[in-house]
């Protein structure tokens, strides 16, 4: 059974950090496709030493001594993990009936069963560490990204080229075929959901869902696969500590990638790696801010700015910086690009990061602001500001909108609270200076006003029977937005 190459081999032990970023360099250059599952044992292994295997109570505590814990890893112990997965795979899947130079959709689907198959009944799905083969292969426990890698891998030990991972900002498929213009379920997705694993993702269901990202899903090179596990890297030990040589590892080989051009159409490891440099900045490196912004310059250019988390990683920042004002045009801005998707019952990811910004984050953004007298007394305030009341507006406007023709409810009695505790605080004088311009639609305005009064009327009715949205559920008495169109509103400050 042919192992590892010679130039894979000669890495090994493994001692360092440099040791591996040497490995993953060397991987990542020349003609050959970097070894995927070699590659995700390494990571798993050492992830494991240093967050899931962590020293018990009774060790040395290594943080008092500053004695680098970096583990040892040797060929001995990737090899046989390696040679176990190409082993399993090649005796699951006779390849005499599959001829074809590219993959089909029942190949597809065979690989992912063979992956599927193998894991244990029954485990906690959330857990940390579950994402690499180096978890696959020593505890038969995968998470949902970890099963989509875990296929896209074995197919490139059946030698494959075709297959690639598909990746969106919640979940992972691949795409297959002649021009990869096949894709496939090939992993679940959530809690509760039936997996459709063999099904295309088809406009039917891609179309207006956040969860596909409207069509426009990072397709990954093999390159970029490899940067995906790199961004998987979890270096928590706990909920609240960390590994240090895990973080550093995958702020190093995040840079490797950068550095190697493997970054520029995946804004997630973008924004992963500006976490890593606020946390602990690498000397003549480009600042967060800058990678926040690359991020998002990455997907106006390669995905149609359909992606949310390039403007939630940077207002999210700005936020933790005090940087409010900007903060707010980010939070903004990512709410101008969930307005295009319809929520549905699988988007409850995005749904809880605009929840947490609305009903957590601006509030308590209004309150430091409200509490600074001196900015009162000068009138310095954001609340002062046509520019963040504007902002302000626009992101609500944005899930006001994401919300209309929705099959799911997105608010309910505790958006509206909040609301208005956070609208309260801006000063009267910003109300003076905003403009909020509707443009007229095609048809004949009338019938839209005419319209507008029944919708008014209607939801009067509703009300009328003393209706209280309850706090618990979105509002019962809620209906899906109108589906006819709506005036455009432009809100923009004077002048
Ligand atoms: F494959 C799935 F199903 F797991 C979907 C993917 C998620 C994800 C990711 N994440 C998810 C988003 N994520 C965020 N961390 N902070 C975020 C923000 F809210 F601040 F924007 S978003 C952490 C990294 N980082 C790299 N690649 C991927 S592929």
């Amino acid at each position: 059974m042919a192992g590892f190459r010679e130039n894979e081999k000669q890495h090994f032990p493994l001692q360092s950090i440099q040791d591996v970023v040497d490995l993953f360099r060397d991987q990542l250059t020349g003609s050959d496709e970097p070894n995927l599952p070699l590659l995700s044992i390494v990571l798993g292994a050492i992830e494991n030493v240093l967050t899931v295997n962590r020293s018990l109570p009774g060790e040395i505590d290594h943080s008092k001594t500053l004695e680098p814990i970096f583990p040892v890893i040797e060929l001995e112990t990737v090899e046989a993990l390696y040679e176990k997965f190409v082993t399993h795979v090649k005796r699951s899947i006779d390849l005499t009936k599959f001829c074809g130079e590219v993959a089909t959709r029942e190949l597809v689907k065979l690989v992912s069963d063979v992956i599927w198959s193998s894991l244990m009944r029954s485990f906690y799905k959330d857990k940390a560490h579950l994402q690499s083969l180096y978890s696959f292969l020593t505890g038969n426990k995968l998470d949902c990204f970890g099963v989509a890698f875990g296929v896209v891998a074995a197919f490139q030990v059946l030698g494959y080229k075709d297959v690639h991972l598909a990746l969106s900002e919640d979940h992972a498929w691949v795409t297959f075929g002649q021009d990869l213009l096949e894709t496939a379920e090939v992993t679940w997705h959530g809690k509760g959901n039936e997996d459709k694993r063999g099904q295309p993702i088809t406009m039917g269901v891609s179309e207006k869902s956040w969860l596909y990202l409207n069509d426009q899903p990072v397709l990954c090179t093999r390159q970029m696969e490899v940067a995906s596990i790199v961004s998987g890297i979890n270096p928590s030990i706990s909920a609240t500590v960390d590994s240090l040589e895990m973080g550093s590892l995958q702020q190093e080989l995040l840079w490797l990638l950068y550095d190697m051009d493997h970054l520029s159409r995946y804004p997630m490891a973008l924004g992963n790696l500006g976490d890593l440099e606020e946390i602990s900045p690498t000397p003549e490196r480009p600042q967060p801010i800058d990678l926040f912004n690359e991020a998002i310059q990455s997907a106006l250019e390669h995905y149609n700015n359909q992606h949310v988390y390039p403007y939630t990683y940077l207002g999210g920042y700005l936020y933790r910086k005090g940087h409010h004002k900007k903060a707010l045009q980010a939070w903004a801005d990512a709410a101008d690009t969930v307005r295009n998707y319809n929520y549905n019952r699988e988007d409850e990811e995005i749904y809880k990061e605009f929840l947490e910004i609305a009903n957590d984050l601006i509030p308590h953004m209004m309150k430091i602001v409200a509490s600074d007298n001196a900015a009162r007394i000068h009138h310095t305030s954001l609340l002062y500001d046509p520019d963040c009341y504007a902002n302000f507006l626009r992101f609500y406007d944005g899930i006001c909108e994401w919300e209309e023709g929705s099959p799911t409810p997105v608010l309910h009695i505790t958006w509206a609270k909040q609301l208005v505790f956070s609208l309260s605080k801006f000063d009267l004088s910003v109300r003076e200076h905003i403009e909020v311009k509707g443009e007229g639609l095609e048809d004949d305005s009338s019938s839209e006003e005419e319209e507008m009064e029944e919708e008014v009327n209607g939801r009067r009715g509703e009300e009328g029977e003393d209706k209280v949205m309850d706090d618990t559920e979105p509002s019962s008495s809620h209906r899906p937005g109108r589906r006819g169109r709506r005036p455009k509103i432009n809100i923009e400050p004077e002048g």
